[in-house]
């Protein structure tokens, strides 16, 4: 059936171009809207699948206006626009559009938009249908069980956490409020879930019974507003202090609200979570579908005849040990392998718990030495792929005439030198992982058969004349900025879309200098194992000198500072670092005109200006590794070692 459209755009020939396009391309165009209030009446009547909207519009509402109400009503869309002002880009941003083009644009580019979004469009849909019916299933069997009210709401919270994460959730009867039940599930951070009572949470979080009383711990007045990110969540905590007290002690900096009416009583879920800008509409639309689910744990583990009735959860709780020292600095995570404690760290593990189960593709951004590619191998882990293979490719390393060959494989005899035939990466990943690292380095011939590999799931191996259906998650990641290089035309627009279906960051280390400590101590202890070194700490001197550095080797460059550093520690405790540029007085002469460089200083400069000279080009003719007349692949892994990033080539 062909998909209908509404197009929502004051512009009379703009829209009419509009429309005649999409006709052609066999979309059925069902209106044209101008303002806000027609598009409204034309979505009652005529229900499209798809809206693409304008920004500015006749009348005093905006396409970004409608768009608040699209996401509530589940309608996909994108916006077409000729303005690309920073700020209003943002908040188009922000109500997480499918797609964005900017007038004027090409009839092509509208298509391969739509085409992209609706790829996306339909994963979002697998993804929450293959969620919502296991979800409540799991809420329904959980409620149902014979257990301790406070044992069901811990695996109740338990099921939810994957899909909608929280650090608090606070569970109360908002109107009316005389004889309230207060339900509190705390997560802790070892990943289990307290239930406390009042009592016990009030002492846990230092606030007297006497405040309580009085502030009544005030539900949330919300007007219709559903969640409370960054600066909507500092002013509920000014209008609330019962919100206040909570989030000062349990560090919570953002907020979602749901709203259940149960015979004339409206009960509130609230969900708290220390990221400030973690909650989207999506968060929010998880869970208003999950309403049935809600009520059955009100009626069945909150308010069950069952339950000891004025502290149902009184049985539970008390706390054995307080789950956040507020005084001492938390306990260093170790996340399968990855280090660090920082907010921006934990932002990316609660992404990747959110997205590991599932097939979605997954694109790692962050500088060189940052950690991608072990959270890669944890994607793979914690997904249900993980008894199967992980193939991993350096796009970097491959060389130019051989790329194609690797991935897909080929036939004996396909090509001079083809002399066996070879099964490619793609192949050899199937049914599990494929990661490729360095995406951004992928010549756009290889860009091209790798897209068809996504759209088609098949590959088919150079001069074989069949194709072979595959099964492989894709997991890619890069230190370049993919926009920059899609609209300098190095990297195609729709591999770009279809790769970012779900975005990691992972935060240089200059970004998450907090993370120095715990880092610094691991991989002590890592090498204090392996080799022959005493070394097991680090003063404080040291240790401030490693914080004021910049890092720009991240991760991987403090990991060969503290081994190196090791080798040349004589007793047991780590007290001078020699950082990178930091040049001790020793290498100067007395007018500070030649430094003695070492090896490695001469190795970075030598290769850093060859780069420059064939402008970052590494393989083929007249690129640095022809030059210098060593292998590509050493090359590269010289280029990471060294810590010469792509930025200081250009
Ligand atoms: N958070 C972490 N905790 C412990 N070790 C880490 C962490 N992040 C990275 N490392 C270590 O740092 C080194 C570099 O990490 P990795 O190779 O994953 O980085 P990368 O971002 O993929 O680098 P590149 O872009 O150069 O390929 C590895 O030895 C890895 O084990």
């Amino acid at each position: 059936m062909k998909q209908k459209i509404l197009i929502v755009e004051d512009e009379f020939i703009v829209a009419n171009d509009l429309r005649i396009m999409l006709e052609k391309a066999g979309y059925k165009v069902c209106g044209i809207a101008p303002s806000v209030v027609k598009a409204l009446e034309l979505i009652g009547t005529k229900e499209p699948d798809w809206i693409l909207l304008d920004i500015f519009l006749q009348g005093d509402k905006t396409g970004i206006d409608l768009a608040g109400q699209l996401t509530e009503m589940g309608i996909p869309f994108i916006y077409i626009s000729a303005n690309t002002n920073q700020g209003i880009l943002e908040a188009a941003k922000a109500t997480l559009p499918y797609g964005f083009l900017v007038k004027p644009f090409r009839e092509k580019d509208l298509m391969v938009m739509l085409d992209i979004a609706r790829y996306r469009h339909e994963q979002n849909l697998k993804y929450n249908q293959h969620e919502e019916p296991s979800l409540q299933k799991q809420i329904e069997h959980i409620t149902e069980k014979k257990e301790s009210s406070a044992d069901r709401l811990k695996q109740v919270a338990a099921a939810l956490y994957p899909v909608v994460p929280f650090q608090f959730l606070w569970i109360t009867k908002s109107n009316p409020r005389v004889t309230t039940k207060e339900t509190y599930i705390i997560r802790r951070d070892d990943g289990k879930f307290n239930t406390p009572n009042n009592e016990s949470l009030l002492k846990e979080a230092n606030i007297s019974s006497r405040d309580f009383k009085a502030w009544n711990a005030t539900a949330i007045v919300h007007n219709g507003k559903s969640i409370f990110n960054g600066y909507d969540f500092r002013k509920l905590r000014m209008e609330n202090p019962w919100i206040q007290a909570l989030s000062d002690h349990y560090k919570l900096e953002s907020a979602i609200v749901c709203e259940i009416e149960r015979d004339g009583e409206t009960f509130q879920f609230v969900f708290f979570h220390h990221l400030s800008d973690l909650y989207t509409k999506v968060h929010t639309g998880i869970v208003n579908q999950f309403k049935k689910s809600w009520e059955q744990v009100l009626d069945k583990i909150i308010y069950s005849k069952d339950a000891v009735t004025e502290t149902p959860l009184a049985i539970e709780i008390s706390l054995e040990k307080p789950f956040i020292k507020t005084e001492q600095p938390p306990e260093p995570k170790d996340f399968n392998g990855i280090v660090g404690n920082s907010k921006l760290l934990h932002a990316a593990f609660k992404k990747l718990e959110l997205v590991a189960p599932d097939d979605t593709s997954v694109l790692i951004l962050g500088e060189s030495g940052t950690g991608k590619e072990k959270i890669a191998q944890t994607i793979h882990k914690l997904s249900p792929r993980k008894n199967k293979p992980l193939i991993t490719v350096n796009c970097a390393a491959l060389p130019l005439t051989l790329i194609e060959s690797e991935l897909f494989g080929h036939e004996k005899g396909s090509f001079t030198g083809a002399n066996e035939k070879r099964i490619g990466k793609f192949e050899q990943a199937d049914g599990g992982s494929i990661f490729l690292d360095e995406i951004g380095e992928l010549p756009l011939e290889a860009q091209v058969k790798l897209l068809r590999v996504l759209q088609e799931k098949e590959i088919e191996r150079l001069g074989g004349n069949y194709t072979k259906k595959i099964n492989v998650r894709i997991i890619t990641a890069t230190n370049r900025n993919l926009e920059k290089e899609v609209a300098e035309g190095r990297f195609r627009l729709d591999l770009y879309y279809r790769l970012n279906v779900f975005p990691i960051e992972l935060p240089a280390l200059r970004q998450r200098k907090e993370d120095i400590p715990v880092l610094t101590q691991y991989f002590i202890d890592k090498y204090g194992k392996k080799g022959s070194s005493n070394v097991s700490a680090i003063s404080t001197a040291a240790l401030n000198e490693l914080q004021d550095y910049d890092w720009p080797g991240n991760i991987r460059e403090l990991e060969h500072l503290i081994e190196r550093t090791m080798v040349l520690t004589e007793g047991d405790t780590i007290t001078a670092i020699e950082l990178p540029g930091v040049t001790t007085p020793a290498v100067f002469n007395q007018d500070n005109q030649f430094k003695i460089k070492t090896m490695e200083e001469m190795e970075r400069e030598h290769i850093l200006s060859i780069l420059k000279m064939c402008k970052g080009k590494i393989f083929g003719p007249g690129g640095a590794a022809e030059i210098l007349n060593i292998p590509s692949t050493t090359l590269n892994s010289k280029i990471k070692k060294l810590g010469i990033k792509f930025e200081f080539v250009k």
